[in-house]
């Protein structure tokens, strides 16, 4: 959807949806930051908003890294990643493919080579493995993550030791017995305000087999939603430490079941995590919400 398709008079906009493993987002075309650089969260709500707006579990406005006060970064692109509540996060694993294979498809990159997109967890690099049918699968190198300390949450009137990572947004991974004693996850688990200050994403894993494992997120500002990108890095890596997998000499590599798909993770033996997984575009119009 080109830009100039904008019709000031009645203050209509492009977007454009997607997803990867079902975690859903609104993307809005801004990129020279001029219809979006004030974006609200009530707008970020409304656009959000699965009854009265186009649905979502994040808006990404798409902006040019120049336009947000980046004139030096090394990718053109700069992903504003917003949470359904309408709160700014770090980063988004899923959300980033999206991102590049919206680059892709509009031809705003070359995906002859890997896609860079900046983001305030700074430059992801994202490289295309297959394309097919109208989505395509992307491996995007998240860069280290941060082991930090041991922590506890809670749902269901349960309490679980966790894991903190940190993958440029915070997490508590819990293994738990079966994913459902995690009961509805209609409210954000208990956390630990002292480490969580501005909230978690909480995932609850259980083990489907060697190097394979199956997890439910609640999100920071979106609930619990059928995929987590950066969530299923934390649970890898939480899982491999467990495991006693730590790469030395070789990359390892996870399968993350989520309730939308599937997911691979690896850790390499110099410390990045790569995620792999798919990005699909399913919508594109205009709106004035
Ligand atoms: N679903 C995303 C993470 C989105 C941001 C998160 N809710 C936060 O507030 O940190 C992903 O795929 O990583």
């Amino acid at each position: 959807m080109p830009e100039s398709s904008i019709d000031r008079a009645r203050q209509t906009y492009p977007f454009v949806k997607g997803h990867g493993t079902e975690n859903d987002f609104v993307l809005l075309p801004d990129h020279d930051g001029t219809i979006h650089g004030d974006l609200s969260a009530e707008r970020v709500r409304a656009l959000c908003d699965r009854r009265a707006g186009i649905g979502g579990d994040g808006v990404m406005r798409v902006v040019r890294s120049a336009a947000v006060g980046r004139p030096l970064s090394v990718a053109t692109w700069f992903m504003d990643y917003r949470n359904s509540d309408g709160s700014v996060s770090e980063m988004c694993g899923n959300g980033v493919r999206v991102f590049a294979h919206h680059l892709v498809t509009e031809g705003l990159v070359d995906a002859a080579v890997p896609v860079v997109v900046d983001t305030r967890d700074g430059v992801k690099t994202i490289t295309v493995d297959t394309v097919a049918d109208g989505g395509a699968t992307y491996t995007v190198d998240m860069g280290p993550a941060k082991v930090l300390g041991q922590t506890t949450v809670g749902a269901n009137g349960v309490t679980w030791p966790a894991q903190h990572v940190d993958m440029g947004n915070p997490h508590a991974v819990a293994f738990v017995s079966s994913l459902q004693v995690v009961g509805t996850l209609v409210d954000p688990p208990a956390r630990d305000r002292g480490v969580y200050p501005d909230g978690v994403n909480v995932e609850f894993v259980v083990r489907r087999g060697e190097r394979h494992v199956a997890m439910r997120v609640h999100e920071r500002g979106s609930g619990e939603t059928r995929s987590c990108g950066t969530g299923a890095c934390a649970v890898m890596v939480a899982a491999a430490l467990a495991d006693g997998a730590r790469p030395e000499g070789d990359d390892v590599t996870y399968r993350v079941d989520v309730p939308g798909g599937t997911l691979h993770v690896t850790w390499t033996a110099d410390e990045r995590v790569l995620l792999t997984g798919p990005a699909v575009l399913v919508a594109r119009g205009t709106t004035d919400l």
